[in-house]
């Protein structure tokens, strides 16, 4: 884990990956947020169930669903603090999934470069990964609000891919969410699916693979450059 990307011997290999649900867990920590939003609008708290099912689009989605689980209508101020207050917590309850410092060090040890692209905004994004000591480890960061689309745009993937310095056929994607297989099959990337994260099944649907853990991913990627070079959804 001491690698950074600076020193990967090949650099031209991608592993983009999926922020929640995919490295950490931060059902929890969105949890508790979420219900203080609710709770300041006198709303009752929803559970660890309900919000896993809400994540992956974005801050914005995730708002709108919590306050229509409750029979509430969207509320642009709900918004504007949940923003402020995750912001400030991104970092509390939000602990990496089991295998994945393991899976990162492995996959800089095979020369892997690595990528976040997250729904999340990037604030909040740079608060928790630098709280999990692992800002470091990244060639680029992009999140829901760094460009002006998102996963499951296809730009959003491309643009990072590129900040990173890769190239399509060299790069792979992880996600546990359709938005990731999505859009990164929509950018001429193999995508895999993470089966550890909040994502059910049917959200596979594209993916060139699914990881049942995280210490299986690089192997898993480079068994995919290896075999079949990506040739687009329409190929
Ligand atoms: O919905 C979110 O805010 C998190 O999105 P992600 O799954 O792309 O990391």
């Amino acid at each position: 884990m001491r690698k950074s990307h600076a020193d990967t011997s090949d650099p031209g290999r991608l592993l983009l990956l999926d922020l929640d649900g995919t490295l950490v867990d931060t059902a929890e920590g969105l949890l508790a947020c979420v219900n203080r939003m609710l709770s300041g609008r006198g709303l009752a708290p929803i559970g660890l169930a309900d919000i896993r099912a809400m994540i992956g689009d974005g801050i914005a989605a995730l708002v709108r669903r919590a306050l229509a689980f409750r029979g509430a209508p969207f509320d642009e101020t709900a918004l504007v603090a949940f923003a402020a207050d995750y912001e400030r917590s991104a970092a509390d309850h939000a602990p990496l999934f089991p295998g994945i410092q393991t899976m990162l060090g492995r996959a800089l040890q095979d020369g892997w470069r690595l990528a976040v692209c997250t729904n999340k905004p990037v604030g909040a994004t740079r608060t928790l990964l630098g709280s999990l000591g692992i800002a470091h480890l990244f060639a680029a960061i992009g999140g829901g609000d760094s460009f002006p689309v998102r996963k499951p745009d296809p730009e959003h993937v491309r643009l990072t891919m590129l900040e990173a310095g890769c190239v399509p056929e060299r790069s792979v994607m992880l996600g546990d969410h359709r938005n990731d297989i999505q859009a990164a099959t929509g950018a001429g990337i193999s995508a895999i699916f993470a089966a550890w994260g909040y994502g059910a099944p049917g959200m596979s649907n594209g993916a060139a693979a699914i990881a049942e853990t995280p210490e299986a991913v690089p192997a898993i990627a480079a068994r995919i450059l290896a075999s079949a070079p990506f040739k687009g959804r329409a190929g």
